[in-house]
């Protein structure tokens, strides 16, 4: 049986967690490194689980590892672990096939996005809940974008004003989430892309700076720094 957190809740959140990290450097698969002491995974799932609308969980981990990462996160949440695949896409496929009847909005959010409020899962969920098919949080692009050729020579200068880095958690309806899978070809790097791809609109809603996805050293190093200060008292 899957379990449930907010039974009246209406949102199930799929929590691809299988990735090896490489970009992180050698260790064990990068939701299962520590930060402040504890895995990624289990500060991502905690702060899923503090969304109030949030009634399931579906963790794919990797698949070595899905029986610890049960014994893992049965203190911090009820939770249903699946093993992952060889790419993200094919573990939020994974993860999708194991949510039982009932929720029809369904977030997608990286386990490796650890520190992400549970404020943020809830403004994705309740533009879903308004009436968009498809949410992602986004964030401006600070930094002016060059595209480049051979020999990293510059090409041109692209007009950054229509660009956004997108985050995690991106929210869907449940039939058009299911639909773009179920259709999807070459995996993509978000689900957003995959219902692009079926011509359904995808609107944006303001990210957060905590959102940030822990990818290389130095987002390990930021992350540590956010949650001392926030141990501190200050934000988070
Ligand atoms: N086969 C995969 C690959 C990635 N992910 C998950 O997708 C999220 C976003 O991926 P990313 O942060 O890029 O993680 P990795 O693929 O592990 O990173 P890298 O490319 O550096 O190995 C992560 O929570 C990761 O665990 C997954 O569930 N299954
Ligand atoms: C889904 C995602 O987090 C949105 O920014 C991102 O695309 C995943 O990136 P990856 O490096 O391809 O795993």
């Amino acid at each position: 049986m899957t379990a449930q957190l907010n039974p009246r809740g209406d949102v199930a959140v799929l929590v691809p967690a299988a990735g090896a990290g490489v970009r992180l450097g050698p260790g064990r698969p990068k939701a299962l490194r520590l930060l402040g002491g504890e895995p990624l995974l289990v500060h991502a799932v905690r702060r899923l689980a503090a969304a109030g609308s949030v009634h399931t969980i579906v963790v794919a981990a990797p698949a070595a590892d899905v029986a610890g990462v049960r014994e893992l996160l049965a203190p911090v949440a009820p939770v249903t672990v699946v093993a992952g695949g060889a790419e993200r896409q094919a573990s939020v496929a994974l993860a999708l096939a194991a949510v039982p009847p009932g929720p029809e909005i369904i977030l997608v959010h990286d386990a490796a996005r650890a520190l992400t409020p549970p404020e943020l899962v809830e403004s994705v969920a309740a533009a879903v809940r308004e009436g968009r098919h498809a949410v992602i949080p986004v964030l401006p692009v600070v930094d002016t974008i060059k595209e480049v050729g051979a020999e990293e020579m510059v090409l041109g200068t692209v007009d950054r004003s229509a660009l956004r880095a997108v985050q995690t958690p991106q929210g869907f309806r449940r039939s058009v989430l299911a639909a773009a899978h179920a259709a999807a070809g070459d995996a993509l790097t978000d689900d957003a892309g995959l219902v692009e791809k079926q011509g359904v609109p995808v609107f944006c809603v303001p990210g957060s700076e905590y959102a940030l996805k822990i990818t290389r050293p130095f987002d390990l190093a930021l992350a540590e720094h956010l949650l001392a200060a926030a141990d501190r008292g200050r934000t988070l």
